[in-house]
């Protein structure tokens, strides 16, 4: 079976999940009978290909590494150039449609025009990009349904780790009342090399170069960031149609190296926390940063590593802990959203 993919947005997480299908094309080939073959790729700024047979992923990686961009990638009769996000979804041959563009903490665009115009094609789509999801998940979620297409996005919370399918599947027939975690690979890497004597710019700019930072940090200090994942695990969790508005935000641009200085005195660490919690008045939802004691089992989760748990009425806290942020990560996840479509065919 041949599974065949437009790639909208083409950074960190763009190139990692084509380095995925460079390493394991073959064995997931033979493992799960699939063949996943990209034939599109379109970025604002490095351009945009389309072949109909598929592109050849060696020469993408060639071309993009050394050129940073994709206009030098060779003509070959059938290939097609130029064609912006919105046509290569409507006119290219592909099945589904795999959004990677940055994450617009404010409107959420233009990945909410792309799931439209994918979902109105019958084409599925897999996403890392949090902004449709976090804004527009009931209006989406039922255009994907009347057009009988998939919408999944397990890397929009944890990238790699499945905070969405963990509940949607294994927890499922438990009432969740509270969902509490650290959900931000960026800041929590930032506290843990600032404990090591960073300043907080070299922290942030060490957390860029890795991959794990959105195009503009801003999100990730400020707490947009798990503001966002809230508002996703609030909605697709708890089913609940939590709004920005609804959710007290405050992130970690005002700390300072003293005030880690000063919480490790105390025995303690600075955590970026998100938590929901179910009261009589309805949903608490809340970003924070939190002084934790050392013994607190948050407190040992460092760089970018990310926790969550899940309190259950019936299986007790489950806590998941794994991977927050990371390109090859992250690719991971579109690639089990993108098996998923096929194992639920
Ligand atoms: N990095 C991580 O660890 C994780 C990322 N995510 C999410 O995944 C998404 C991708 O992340 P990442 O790869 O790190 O981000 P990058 O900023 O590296 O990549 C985003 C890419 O999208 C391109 N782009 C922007 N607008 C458009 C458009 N209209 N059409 C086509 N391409 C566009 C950008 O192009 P150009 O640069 O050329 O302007 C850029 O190449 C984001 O939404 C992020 O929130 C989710 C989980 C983890
Ligand atoms: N910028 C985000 C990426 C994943 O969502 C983070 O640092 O967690």
């Amino acid at each position: 079976m041949t599974h065949k993919l437009d790639l909208i947005g083409f950074g960190g997480v763009g190139q990692g999940f084509v380095e995925i299908l460079r390493e394991k094309g073959q064995q997931l080939k033979a493992a799960n009978e699939i063949e996943f073959k990209i034939v599109s790729i379109s970025d604002l700024y490095k351009g945009s290909l389309h072949h109909p047979n598929g592109l050849c992923l060696d020469t993408v990686m060639k071309t993009v590494k050394e050129t940073g961009a994709l206009y030098d990638y060779p003509d070959t009769p059938g290939l097609v150039r130029g064609w912006s996000s919105e046509e290569t979804i409507t006119n290219s041959n592909a099945d589904s449609v795999v959004e990677m563009t940055f994450t617009d903490v404010q409107t959420g665009q233009p990945a909410i025009d792309h799931c439209t115009v994918a979902f109105t094609n019958k084409k599925n789509i897999v996403m890392t990009n949090k902004g449709p999801v976090a804004l527009a998940y009931d209006r989406l979620f039922s255009l994907a349904k009347e057009n009988g297409v998939k919408w999944l996005f397990e890397g929009s919370v944890m990238s790699g780790s499945p905070a969405l399918r963990l509940p949607e599947l294994t927890l499922t027939g438990n009432d969740i009342t509270e969902i509490r975690g650290i959900l931000n690979g960026t800041t929590n890497y930032m506290f843990m090399r600032m404990e090591d004597g960073l300043t907080y710019e070299e922290a942030l700019r060490e957390a860029q170069e890795k991959g794990f930072a959105e195009a503009d940090p801003t999100a990730d200090v400020e707490g947009y960031d798990v503001l966002y994942k809230i508002l996703i695990l609030a909605n697709v969790v708890l089913g609940y149609p939590l709004k920005r508005e609804d959710v007290t935000c405050k992130g970690i641009a005002n700390m300072t190296t003293n005030d880690i200085k000063e919480a490790k005195e105390q025995g303690r660490r600075w955590k970026l926390i998100g938590s929901l919690k179910k009261t009589d008045q309805g949903l608490l939802a809340t970003v924070q940063p939190e002084m934790v004691s050392l013994d607190d089992p948050l407190a040992g989760i460092s760089g970018a590593m990310n926790a969550i748990t899940y309190e259950c009425d019936l299986s007790g806290p489950i806590t998941l802990v794994g991977a927050g942020a990371g390109i090859k990560e992250t690719g991971f996840a579109v690639l089990i959203d993108l098996i998923h479509i096929e194992r639920t065919k």
